[in-house]
């Protein structure tokens, strides 16, 4: 709740605009049975046509200031509501663009998906209803009592044996359904996870023939859905006839004991039909005000879910204000004894690793799979922070630097090459928002992307679909690659980004790299010892530890899992 009340409580003036208006509908709701009451006593009973046509005109009055209300009530709701949920939105959205890998790993993006969206939709429903209910109830509920004293004390009783009724009911509503609100919207982050791994991994599914077991565990988690989403329906469903008898036996009652009195003359028609609509009113906001209830537990658990997204302490710290911007050095990278362990694990995955690099130097690390390659290259741009030990860039301690700075020396072209709905150029602009149109080509060049690009219909302004769906892998790989070039960093890191491409685009584009950029520091992570030959160091890992570090040269003479991982690659001639 206190989320909602924050976020609502940024919009005043609509909120002020909010009760005016309320106030005018309430002129409205109560005022016409008032002067109704008039109309019957005084002038149809007492034959006063003047009397008649001047309440008929104070009506059209009440009316119109009524009707007037009611736009601005609704003007205002609507426009708080339309920006409680921007907002939300956007600071979910913001929040977890400072997310690590931890946090991703910890609520998930499907789970991070559905509080976008339907989290933040069922408290933009939810504050919609308040600003009405909230308001109009008890503005309604005290005029209405203050008329039904005036006019018709004795009937008074009634209504206050109601509402107690009322209270308990909607109180009962609210324990029940919360359960089942918690139980909906753990199942639609499921939906999303599976419909989200059901249509990226499209392809993959279809190739194995797995359509069946896909839809299987999509049916399973919907079928869990509906069964709660019936359960929490079933208890809403029971409350509207419940609240709708207890309206109508009051409505009744009053009837049957107004209808005594006037037999009795201690009432007269006029009162009688005003208290009636007094009764209606107060009963209708009530009414209102428990479906309001009713929505309540599931906003609330919403809420919940939001705020503890907002106000998670992300692991890494981005050092925006006080972290280092300015550096004396330039291309060097260092690490000292760094030890790192993944936040779920329960062993370091990598164990007291050092060595530098130099300005301008090509370092290459290779090994076997799950040796703690893409951990350590992931560990310098800060995708996670280390355990022990230290890592230098440009002679500064990455935590002590302000992150965007440090990730700007750095251009990181990870494995899986991941493009972004747009054109090709706006995925190359990624790193350098103001490249030239010539920088952008030179880039693609030196990627070898530009013959492909050319062959397009609208060349650097053609559309990719979500993810570059229409590229082929390694046409993805090589766009990636010149993404990071545009962005011209003094530090390249390559994670395996060379896999997809064939042996001659290979050899060509690191030709034309080792060329055009010279004076940066190249960090590799490759399968293929032709990849990494050339590089002034090879860094050999096992099981997270450094087993051999040297030239291409030396490393077939002194470490044994180099010498295998090159023979099984290399001709004879090539490694002679
Ligand atoms: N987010 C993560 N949480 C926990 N463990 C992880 C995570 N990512 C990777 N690992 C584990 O860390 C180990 C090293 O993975 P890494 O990706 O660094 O290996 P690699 O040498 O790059 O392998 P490959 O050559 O196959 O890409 C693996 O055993 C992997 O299971």
């Amino acid at each position: 709740m206190k989320l909602i009340l924050k976020y609502t409580w940024r919009y005043k003036k609509y909120l002020l605009l909010s009760v005016l208006g309320v106030l005018g509908f309430v002129c409205i709701q109560m005022g016409l049975p008032t002067l109704l009451k008039y109309v019957i006593n005084d002038a149809l009973m007492g034959e006063n046509r003047i009397l008649l046509l001047q309440l008929v005109l104070i009506m059209l009055g009440v009316v119109i200031v009524g009707i007037s209300g009611e736009i601005c009530m609704s003007y205002a709701n609507s426009r708080i509501a339309s920006n409680v949920i921007r907002d939300i939105r956007s600071d979910i959205f913001i929040k977890t663009q400072s997310f690590s890998h931890g946090e991703y790993n910890e609520f998930s993006v499907s789970g991070l998906i559905t509080s976008t969206t339907s989290d933040a939709y069922q408290i933009m429903l939810f504050v919609q209803n308040m600003l009405r209910s909230a308001t109009i109830t008890p503005i309604m509920t005290i005029t209405g009592f203050v008329l039904i004293i005036k006019n018709n004390p004795q009937m008074l009783w009634t209504i206050l044996a109601t509402v107690p009724i009322l209270l308990l009911g909607i109180l009962f509503i609210n324990l029940f359904s919360r359960r089942y609100s918690k139980a909906q919207q753990s199942g639609l982050d499921k939906i999303n996870r599976i419909l989200r791994e059901g249509l990226s991994g499209l392809r993959v599914i279809r190739a194995f023939g797995n359509e069946n077991f896909q839809e299987q565990r999509f049916s399973e988690v919907n079928d869990e859905y509906c069964i709660v989403s019936k359960k929490a329906f079933r208890l809403t469903a029971l409350a509207q006839p419940g609240f709708y008898f207890l309206f109508n036996t009051i409505i009744t009652l009053v009837i049957w004991f107004g209808s005594k009195a006037i037999g009795e003359n201690t009432l007269d028609v006029g009162a009688l039909s005003a208290t009636i609509e007094y009764i209606f009113h107060i009963l209708f906001s009530f009414l209102m005000l428990a479906l309001l209830f009713t929505m309540y537990p599931r906003a609330s658990v919403s809420a919940e879910r939001i705020q503890r997204i907002l106000d998670c302490d992300v692991m890494i710290s981005e050092n925006l204000e006080e972290g280092k911007t300015e550096t004396r050095e330039s291309g060097t990278i260092v690490f000292e004894n760094v030890t790192f362990q993944y936040p779920d694990a329960e062993e370091p995955m990598l164990k007291n690793i050092s060595f530098t690099v130099n300005k301008g130097e090509t370092v290459a690390f290779i090994g076997s799979t799950g040796s703690g390659k893409s951990t350590l290259i992931q560990l310098i741009p800060r995708m996670y922070d280390i355990n022990e030990g230290r890592i230098l860039v440009d002679g500064i301690d990455v935590r002590d630097f302000n992150i965007k700075a440090l990730r700007n020396r750095i251009g990181f072209i990870p494995q899986k090459a991941q493009l972004f709905t747009g054109t090709i150029a706006d995925n190359l602009r990624l790193g350098n928002p103001k490249a030239s149109q010539t920088e952008i080509e030179k880039a693609a060049q030196i990627a070898q992307a530009s013959d492909f690009i050319e062959e397009k219909t609208y060349k650097y302004e053609e559309k990719l679909s979500e993810g570059g769906g229409n590229l082929s892998g390694g046409q993805k790989q090589r766009l990636a690659i010149a993404r990071a070039i545009v962005k011209n960093p003094e530090i390249y890191i390559f994670d395996d980004s060379f896999s997809a491409l064939d042996y001659a685009t290979d050899l060509n584009l690191r030709t034309q790299l080792r060329k055009e950029i010279t004076n940066a520091t190249v960090l590799i992570v490759a399968q293929r010892v032709g990849t990494i030959r050339h590089a002034d160091k090879i860094i050999v890992l096992d099981e997270g530890k450094i087993v051999a570090w040297g030239t291409h040269e030396e490393l077939l003479k002194t470490s044994n899992i180099y010498y295998d991982i090159a023979i099984s690659q290399l001709s004879e001639e090539e490694l002679a």
